[in-house]
């Protein structure tokens, strides 16, 4: 299964360099497989030879406007937990997960018409939102894990998909042994790069190692994990240090590693494909140790202020050379909107800002450019995607979303804030552009993501 041929013409949007949108206005967009194959100014293209041109520069109303963005990239996100969106009270992450999380993963262990019903939900709403490419955590369950893989391949989601691995100081109810743990994995591997090569050419759905976090997975199986990611090339997930409760728990269980990461790192879960969640209160050390193995950091910045975690120290981190990226981490979170992560990563990075003295703090404040590179081609690095996915360049996969602003969407374009070639100076032009594009991050939803393309199939 692979996207069809044709053209696109419009305006197109993405941040191939952080900090800076690259602006194409009036171009087209060839696609072939589902592939870019071709990107022309529509002026020097003769569009008579062409049919399935699809023209969404159309522009009935003086304040309305449509763009097209590459499709967002959620480096960590949890399926189970969708029914919990928005319920967390004031408990913070142990509690949290003893709370409301652990029961509910437990059920949809066992139950996968209840797994299959929320699964659908996470994929529905994600694709929505624009997310063509997630990094999801699905149950300690070997069938509820292949369900959501199955699920992403039908529904057209790029995806990585990992059993959750949890073998000591789990609830009793909710955990697993060493050996169904390993041998749970292995079968994974195997089952969904099966399933993948049934409907797809290349990788789209594709297995991931999930040690849910250090103080829930013992020493050996976390080895064997490690081993096992290198002998067959599969990506790892986990989350790191995201509270103080959760480090100091993890310091008395291995009071042998010099920190939370050396703990990943002994273990052999340390590596140029390892995406490690929330990295909040990290050492000087730690941050250089991720550095030096080229493992990628999700920040998850609105779960961090719902449960009360921390204020990720984003530009830190992008100092030392760390690739950073963004997850909604749902239900710790509770948007499944990549945009509105964003949105608060923009504002947890001002708090960031607030802390440090006047002159440096500045320099932690992230732009609205930044925050849209993180979601895009950050992910894409992150996830080692970056020669598929992030940007619109020729070679990669069209995973696409269409933006429409103005007239009855939820983000009001008065009629001399609308970008026009024809009127307005180049400068005058971009700074429009770039004034369109702050008010989407701002003010947009799901309601202005009109159409949503994963390698060039129309997912919504
Ligand atoms: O945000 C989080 N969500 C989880 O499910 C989880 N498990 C361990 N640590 C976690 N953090
Ligand atoms: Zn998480």
């Amino acid at each position: 299964m692979n996207g069809s041929s044709f053209c696109i013409k419009g305006h197109f949007v993405d941040t191939p360099v952080l900090g800076k949108v690259r602006l194409r206005t009036n171009h087209i967009l060839v696609i072939e497989d589902g592939k870019i194959k071709d990107i022309v100014e529509s002026k020097n293209f003769d569009t008579s030879s062409r049919k399935n041109l699809i023209d969404y520069t159309t522009n009935p109303n003086t304040n309305e406007i449509q763009f097209i963005f590459p499709g967002f990239v959620d480096t960590h996100c949890h399926a189970p937990q969708f029914p919990n969106i928005g319920i967390f009270g004031n408990t913070t992450l142990l509690d949290w997960l003893n709370k409301y999380t652990f029961p509910l993963e437990h059920e949809l262990t066992f139950n996968m018409d209840k797994a299959e019903l929320v699964y659908k939900n996470a994929i529905n709403r994600t694709l929505s939102n624009g997310t063509t490419t997630i990094a999801y955590y699905a149950t300690i369950g070997k069938r509820s894990t292949e369900l959501l893989a199955k699920l992403c391949l039908k529904m057209g989601q790029r995806a990585f998909v990992g059993k959750v691995c949890m073998d000591v100081n789990a609830p009793e109810y909710y955990s697993e042994t060493h050996s169904e743990c390993i041998q749970d994995n292995k079968d994974l591997i195997v089952s969904i790069r099966d399933m993948n090569r049934k409907y797809h050419k290349d990788k789209f759905v594709e297995p991931i190692i999930t040690p849910r976090f250090a103080p829930v997975v013992s020493k050996e199986t976390m080895k064997c994990l490690g081993d096992l990611s290198a002998l067959h090339d599969v990506p790892i997930q986990t989350h790191l240090s995201e509270t103080f409760n959760e480090i100091d728990l993890v310091m008395k269980t291995f009071p042998e590693c010099d920190n939370y990461t050396d703990v990943y790192n002994r273990y052999g879960l340390l590596t140029n494909k390892t995406v490690l969640a929330h990295c909040i209160h990290l050492s000087e050390e730690e941050a250089s140790l991720i550095n030096e193995k080229k493992a990628g950091v999700s920040h998850c910045p609105v779960s961090n202020s719902s449960i009360t975690s921390g204020e990720c120290r984003v530009r830190w981190l992008l100092e030392k050379g760390i690739n950073v990226s963004l997850g909604t981490d749902m239900s710790g979170g509770y948007s499944p909107s990549i945009l509105k992560t964003a949105r608060q990563g923009l504002l947890v990075s001002r708090h960031v800002a607030m802390k440090t003295s006047d002159e440096v703090g500045d320099k932690d404040k992230l732009s609205t450019n930044e925050v849209l590179y993180l979601a895009t081609k950050g992910g894409a690095e992150v996830l080692n995607l970056e020669d598929k996915i992030g940007t619109f360049d020729i070679g990669k996969a069209f995973d696409a979303q269409l933006i429409h602003l103005g007239n009855n969407t939820n983000v009001d374009l008065f009629e001399w804030q609308v970008p026009s070639e024809n009127v307005d100076n180049e400068d005058v032009f971009m700074d429009k552009w770039q004034d369109v594009i702050d008010k989407w991050v701002f003010l947009g939803d799901d309601r202005e993501t009109r159409h949503v393309w994963v390698d060039g199939l129309r997912v919504k």
